[in-house]
């Protein structure tokens, strides 16, 4: 196998590049045949994966697999990269990707069961021998006319403004404390975040129109905000995406929903909507922050249409 590694060695508040020399240690223990990418700039994981693959085509090299190895950021625009490449060379065979967690949330490694520590994560990839098909979220902004893709989900208003004052908090690049950034930024929210009006078209169904929308999150995996378990049942494994509205609770029902997640049991709460679809319309009125996989997508009125697409990742 010859891997092909982008790494980011910010993520994690710095982790990755701690940890760097272990892994490379690792990898020439195992005698495995790499490269490696790093990340010089935000979204430069894009440009690096379609430089991977473009690579790849010339050597023709067919036992490649791309790496990611930062967080959940770095797979996000590693599958980007993907989707860019493999928009014009349609008949090429993508080549699988692996994810290496040494970010801060690495919820897609949560949701999918990848060792959260990298040295096992590493081992696997290893030893692993073949691709396995799963289904990412695919999202068309109708306004815009533009499309994306996120592997574990696409939140409008509470978890978007949480990623946003996450991102910004002085916190947020402390090795300790940076863990601590989203649990700040969440109470921050609680407190100020003010409801917006949305509408849903889910699958088939007829048109349900939320006034006091307070999360809005649609959903491939089982977490999201750094392990959260807002829909334990998502699964890559289907070509469904969850969405889960919850509408602007008052304090105590933030307490219900907040023990109900650690039970398991939210969904049942009746300010609470769960839907599973093939694909869904969202639109919501008003500018709002949008958060895709952990990144932001500043504000704006979002109108889209989601569902999934299939690719090959490196996984167990
Ligand atoms: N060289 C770089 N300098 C600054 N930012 C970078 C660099 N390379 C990548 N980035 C940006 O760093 C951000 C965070 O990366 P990533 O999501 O991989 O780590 P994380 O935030 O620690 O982990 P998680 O998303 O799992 O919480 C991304 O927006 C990415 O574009």
């Amino acid at each position: 196998m010859k891997y092909f590694i982008i790494i980011n060695l910010h993520a994690g508040g710095d982790n990755a590049k701690k940890v760097w020399p272990d892994i490379q240690k690792q990898l020439a223990a195992a005698h495995a045949d790499y490269q490696t990418l790093y990340t010089a700039y935000p979204n430069h994981a894009v440009e690096l994966a379609e430089q991977a693959l473009s690579e790849i085509d010339t050597a023709n090299q067919t036992d490649a697999v791309l790496i990611a190895a930062g967080g959940d950021g770095t797979l996000h625009e590693t599958l980007l990269g993907c989707q860019h490449y493999y928009r014009v060379h349609q008949n090429d065979h993508p080549v699988p990707i692996a994810f290496l967690p040494v970010g801060s949330g690495n919820d897609f490694a949560r949701g999918l069961k990848i060792p959260l520590h990298w040295e096992k994560a590493l081992a696997d990839i290893l030893t692993q021998s073949a691709a396995k098909t799963i289904n990412v979220g695919h999202y068309t902004d109708l306004d815009h006319h533009s499309e994306g893709f996120f592997t574990n989900n696409f939140g409008i208003g509470f978890d978007a403004t949480v990623v946003h004052l996450a991102n910004h908090s002085s916190l947020k690049s402390h090795q300790f404390f940076g863990q601590f950034s989203y649990m700040a930024a969440i109470l921050n929210v609680i407190i100020h975040f003010k409801g917006f009006k949305t509408e849903i078209l889910p699958g088939n169904m007829p048109k349900v129109t939320f006034d006091n929308t307070f999360l809005l999150t649609t959903t491939d995996i089982p977490y999201f905000g750094g392990g959260i378990n807002i829909m334990p049942s998502a699964s890559v494994f289907d070509d469904h995406l969850d969405l889960v509205v919850v509408e602007k609770p008052s304090l105590w029902q933030l307490i219900l929903f907040v023990s109900m997640i650690f039970l398991k049991r939210h969904l049942r709460l009746k300010f609470i909507h769960h839907y599973h679809e093939k694909e869904l319309f969202i639109k919501t009125n008003g500018n709002r922050l949008g958060q895709i996989d952990g990144e932001e997508l500043g504000e704006r009125t979002f109108n889209l249409k989601l569902d999934t697409v299939k690719y090959p990742f490196w996984i167990r």
